[in-house]
């Protein structure tokens, strides 16, 4: 360690790239031509130093192969184990032209009196006096970002429920749905695809404009039409968690609650609304309580829901979100149209995405991937059959992994569907035959 100390005054000239750096000290010899910065462990609110953890991170990956002693650690929530260079360490590197030497140093305990213990242990990065500026403000700065993105790689994904007022962790991510294996319209994939990228890539523009880094989409579709799988191609493409809030959970947090649900970490997550069909508004006007009783049964309203709907969505969109640096939020639901208007105001919602049910293009897709071969005749009577009825895709996934010859079982499905839905067409036009030739039948006929 260098006997002459002299500290320059680096906090102003990275104030603005290399966020708290208070602890970070030059110490050059006097006629030495090389300078060496000090970066302490110092600890704070229980976290190392941010550059002190993210020379840890960056290095452990770049370790030379003349680093004889190395040391692994590995928190609960990431991944692989975090490998760094051990005491006495020594690497040398290249860095836009200026030769770097880091050194892992452990500080005279005498130094220091009634001091973290971690603090004890020191970066030392030595370089060339003249190109101290280049270091503060291109080597430093690059170090973070680096680290910052070797840590993202590195956290395990999970899967959040709302239980109560707080968060449960369930598992973590393990779906195997990409958006190489979902089938879906594929101009309308391609739109997805590049949305999510120009939000990935806005970090810049969002912090121009003031805005919270978030993103709305809904997706709708009748149940089976892949919008789940959707949501999990989303997140294994964003490497983002997922915040699943069942709207209609009977634990539904009252009003003021909603603040502080919001308020736990949801940060690169897909915070995901789910059917919150039963949460429409409807209406009542001075109907009887009879009447409202009735409308409730039949929809599944809520109107404590609703409420509760509106105020979240306000809460996404109010002042507080800042907080927040990159949420999704997905609105899923198998019935659009009875969603409060509220919701589909663009900014709020910035993508709709519709999940249809099985088309001829998405059966070939989802045939050809399962059996690996095409079969002309028995696709062209697919084809016919799905002009005429809705079947789901998650319907013939289902057939397709059932058997050997599942080709034959899908077609044998769909033959059954096909007649089904014929001979249910057929009972609703005679009863409605009746009706018109007995208006007087009865209030249950009409309800039919
Ligand atoms: N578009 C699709 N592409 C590939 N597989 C699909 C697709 N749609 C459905 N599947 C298959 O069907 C299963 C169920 O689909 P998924 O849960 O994504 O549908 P959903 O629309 O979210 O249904 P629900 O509304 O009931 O939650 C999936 O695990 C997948 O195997």
């Amino acid at each position: 360690m260098p006997n002459t100390k002299t500290v320059l005054s680096v906090v102003a000239a990275s104030a603005v790239l290399i966020p708290s750096i208070a602890n970070l000290c030059i110490l050059s010899r006097r006629f030495s031509s090389q300078v060496t910065l000090v970066i302490e462990g110092y600890e704070q609110e229980y976290c190392y130093e941010k550059l002190f953890a993210a020379t840890e991170t960056y290095l452990g990956t770049k370790l030379a192969p003349s680093i004889q002693r190395i040391k692994a650690s590995k928190r609960e929530r990431e991944k692989k184990p975090e490998i760094a260079i051990d005491i006495d360490q020594e690497i040398f590197y290249v860095f836009e032209n200026v030769e770097v030497k880091w050194r892992l140093v452990l500080r005279k305990k005498s130094e220091f009196q009634n001091i973290l213990q971690a603090r004890l242990r020191s970066y030392e990065l030595s370089f060339p006096k003249e190109h101290k500026e280049k270091v503060l403000n291109s080597y430093l700065p690059f170090i973070l970002q680096q680290a910052e993105s070797i840590k993202e790689d590195n956290k395990l994904r999970e899967i959040n429920c709302l239980r109560g007022l707080s968060w449960t962790t369930y598992t973590k991510i393990d779906h195997p749905m990409t958006f190489e294996t979902i089938v879906m319209d594929e101009r309308l994939k391609e739109e997805i695809i590049g949305d999510l990228n120009t939000f990935m890539k806005s970090k810049e523009y969002y912090r121009k404009i003031g805005k919270a880094r978030k993103r709305g989409y809904l997706i709708y579709g009748p149940p089976g039409t892949g919008k789940s799988s959707l949501i999990a191609a989303m997140a294994n493409l964003l490497n983002y968690s997922i915040h699943d809030w069942d709207l209609d959970a009977e634990n539904f947090p009252v009003s003021e609650d909603i603040r502080s649900v919001l308020l736990h970490r949801l940060d690169k997550t897909i915070l995901v609304i789910k059917d919150i069909d039963s949460t429409i508004t409807v209406s009542t006007g001075r109907r009887g309580f009879e009447q409202q009783k009735e409308i409730q049964k039949q929809f599944g309203i809520s109107y404590r829901l609703h409420a509760m709907l509106l105020k979240l969505l306000k809460f996404i969109d109010g002042l507080w979100l800042p907080r927040i640096n990159e949420l999704i939020i997905v609105v899923k639901t198998s019935k659009k149209e009875r969603l409060d208007p509220a919701l589909l105001v663009p900014g709020r919602m910035d993508m709709h995405i519709h999940m249809p049910y099985c088309t001829f293009s998405t059966f070939e897709q989802l045939a050809v991937r399962f059996l690996g071969f095409y079969h002309v005749e028995l696709f062209q009577e697919i084809q016919g059959i799905l002009e005429g009825v809705e079947v789901t895709p998650a319907e013939i996934v289902r057939e397709l992994s059932k058997s050997t010859d599942s080709l034959q079982g899908v077609a044998k499905f769909l033959r059954e569907k096909l007649e089904k839905d014929e001979q249910e067409n057929y009972k609703k036009i005679e009863s409605r035959e009746k009706l018109e030739d007995h208006p007087e039948g009865s209030g249950e006929d009409r309800l039919t």
